[in-house]
C-alpha cells in the first residue's frame, strides 16, 4: 500500500501540555502520542475544550503562558527531524512560514485590516526568502488566483473588510500556502462559515493539498467536516488521546463510545449547538477531571473499573483505543455490539463536498 511506504513528517511522542493555574497544574495536553504521514491529512477531533488548540500551538512553538510543554517531544521534518519543543525563539520563526503554516477559524485575527491583501502577501514573502517585490507581486497575484479568486489584481489592493467571509479565508489560505509549507495546520478553517462557503473552501484545501503535495493537521469539532478531509483520525478528550485509527476505520467502525457519539451526533452538528445530544453531560473542566475513565461520567457503558480506574491505550482491529471495552480479553460481547458499522454515515458526508467557487 502507497500509504505504508510514505515517511513521517510530524512524529509527537509523549507530549504533554500543562495549565499552571490558581487551582494546580492542569494537564491540557496528557501524554499524547501521534504521527503524520508525508502529504497525509490527520484529523484532530473533539468537543470544544477538548485540547485541539492547544496541540496546534504547541506544534507552532505558541504556546503562552499559563501553558507550557512539559514533555515529550514533536519531531518534524522528513530526513533529519528536529524536535520543535527545544527550537529557540528565532529557529522557530524561521520554521512558521516555511516549515509550518497556519489558518484560524476567524481570518481577522491573523489578518492585518489596514494593509491590502496584496502587500500583506508579499510581506510574507518577502520575510522568509531573498526575491525582489516585484518578483513576490508576480507570485502575490498567481498564488491568489490559485484559491479560486476570479479579480486577482482587483482583490490584491483590497484590505480584508472589503472582502466576504469566504474570500478572506481564501486570502489567509493564500499567505499560509504562499512559501509552500510542508506542513499547514488547519484550525476550524470553515467553522465560522456557512454551509456552502465552507463546503468551497474545504474543496480548496484539498485541492491545493494534492497540488502542492502539503501535509496537513485537519482540527474541527465537526466529525462530518473531518470525514471529507482526513485519511487518518485523531479522537481527543478533555487532554487525552481517546482513538486513531485510519479515517476509513474510524468512521465505519468506531470504536470508542465517545468517538460513536461524536459520530452520532454528524448530521445535528450544523445547528451549532453547545452539547452533543447523542452525549448527555459536557467535557469536564481540566481541574476537576473523575478519578477513572475521564470519559466514564458520560458514558453509556461504564463499569465500576472505568469509574474508579484509567484506561491505558490499547491496539485493538487496527486502532488505537483508550477503553475497557477493547482490553486483551475484554468483554468480547460488549465489544461486538459497540463496533457498529456506520458505513451509511460515512457515505452520507462524502457527498457532502462541494464544488469549488468563489464565496
Ligand atoms: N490561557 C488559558 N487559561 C486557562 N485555561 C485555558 C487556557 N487556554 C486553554 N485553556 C483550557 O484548556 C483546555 C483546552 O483548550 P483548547 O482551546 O485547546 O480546546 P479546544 O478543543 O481547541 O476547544 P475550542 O474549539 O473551544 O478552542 C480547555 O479546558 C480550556 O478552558
Amino acid at each position: 500500500m502507497e500509504n505504508m511506504e510514505r515517511e513521517n513528517i510530524l512524529e509527537i511522542k509523549d507530549l504533554d501540555v500543562r495549565l499552571f493555574t490558581e487551582r494546580g497544574e492542569l494537564p491540557v495536553i496528557d501524554r499524547l502520542n501521534l504521527t503524520l504521514r508525508a502529504g497525509e491529512t490527520l484529523g484532530i477531533v473533539g468537543e470544544s475544550g477538548c485540547g485541539k488548540s492547544m496541540l496546534a500551538s504547541a506544534i507552532m512553538g505558541l504556546v503562552a503562558r499559563p501553558g507550557k510543554v512539559t514533555g515529550g517531544e514533536i519531531l518534524f521534518g522528513r530526513d533529519e527531524k528536529q524536535d520543535l519543543t527545544k527550537m529557540s525563539a528565532k529557529e522557530l520563526r524561521r520554521i512558521r512560514g516555511t516549515g509550518i503554516s497556519m489558518i484560524f477559524q476567524e481570518p481577522m485575527t491573523s489578518l492585518n485590516p489596514l494593509m491590502s491583501c496584496g502587500r500583506q502577501i508579499v510581506e510574507t514573502i518577502v520575510a522568509h526568502e531573498k526575491i525582489g517585490r516585484a518578483e513576490a507581486k508576480a507570485r502575490a497575484i498567481s498564488i491568489i488566483r490559485s484559491v479560486g479568486i476570479q479579480r486577482p489584481e482587483k482583490v490584491y489592493g483590497e484590505v480584508p473588510a472589503q472582502l466576504s467571509g469566504g474570500m478572506r479565508q481564501r486570502i489567509m489560505i493564500a499567505m499560509a500556502l504562499v512559501c509552500n509549507p510542508e506542513l499547514l495546520i488547519c484550525d476550524e478553517p470553515t467553522t465560522a462559515l456557512d454551509v456552502t462557503v465552507q463546503a468551497q473552501i474545504l474543496g480548496l484545501i484539498r485541492r491545493l493539498q494534492k497540488e502542492k503535495k502539503t501535509s496537513v493537521v485537519f482540527i474541527s469539532h465537526d466529525m462530518g467536516v473531518i470525514s471529507q478531509m482526513a485519511d487518518r483520525v485523531a479522537v481527543m478528550y478533555a487532554g487525552q488521546l481517546v482513538e486513531y485509527a485510519q479515517a476509513e476505520a474510524i468512521f465505519t467502525r468506531p470504536l470508542h463510545p465517545y468517538t460513536q457519539g461524536l459520530q452520532a451526533a454528524i448530521p445535528k452538528m450544523n445547528e451549532k449547538k453547545d452539547s452533543l445530544e447523542s452525549i448527555p453531560g459536557n467535557v469536564p473542566m481540566l481541574y476537576e477531571l473523575p478519578k477513572g475513565c475521564i470519559f466514564s461520567p458520560r458514558c453509556a457503558y461504564a463499569t465500576d473499573r472505568c469509574r474508579s480506574e484509567r484506561p491505558q491505550i490499547v491496539e485493538a482491529d487496527g486502532h488505537r483505543v483508550r477503553c475497557f471495552l477493547y482490553e486483551q480479553g475484554g468483554d468480547a460481547q460488549r465489544r461486538e455490539m459497540k463496533a457498529t458499522d456506520t458505513s451509511e454515515t460515512k457515505i452520507e458526508n462524502k457527498k457532502k463536498i462541494g464544488e469549488e467557487g468563489e464565496g
